[in-house]
């Protein structure tokens, strides 16, 4: 099984040595606008999914986001730890969503 942080590191690997005829080394050869698009439309298909019955085609969808959100995060040198580092700040520190004033006043 694959997880996350696995395969943002196959990811990164496939940015450091591109492989012809790979899916990965196409999106950075078009770079970042182009990514950018395929998380914009990843985002849709998953609000569309979960909109729809059943859950496979939201479980696709969501497969899809994250890898291209992944490429996205290795495109602009963000680390997974730097993604971690940031979850773990907030674990267990999050106040109460009642007194956070930007959330009252959506
Ligand atoms: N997890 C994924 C993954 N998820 C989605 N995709 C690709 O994302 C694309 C999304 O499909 P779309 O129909 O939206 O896009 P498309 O029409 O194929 O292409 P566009 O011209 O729209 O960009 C498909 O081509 C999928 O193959 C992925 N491609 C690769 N991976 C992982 O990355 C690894 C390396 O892949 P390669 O770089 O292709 O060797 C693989 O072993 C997988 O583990």
């Amino acid at each position: 099984m694959q997880n996350m942080e696995e395969l943002y590191q196959m990811i990164a690997e496939r940015k450091q040595n591109p492989k012809a005829g790979s899916y990965t080394d196409y999106l950075f050869t078009k770079g970042l606008d182009k990514i950018l698009k395929k998380v914009g439309e990843e985002s849709t298909e998953v609000v569309v999914a979960a909109k729809n019955p059943g859950d496979d085609e939201l479980v696709y969808e969501t497969a899809d986001l994250f890898y291209h959100v992944l490429v996205l995060l290795v495109e602009r040198g963000v680390s997974f730890d730097q993604i971690k580092a940031e979850l773990a700040k907030r674990e267990g520190k999050m106040s109460d969503y009642k007194d956070r004033p930007e959330i009252k006043n959506l």
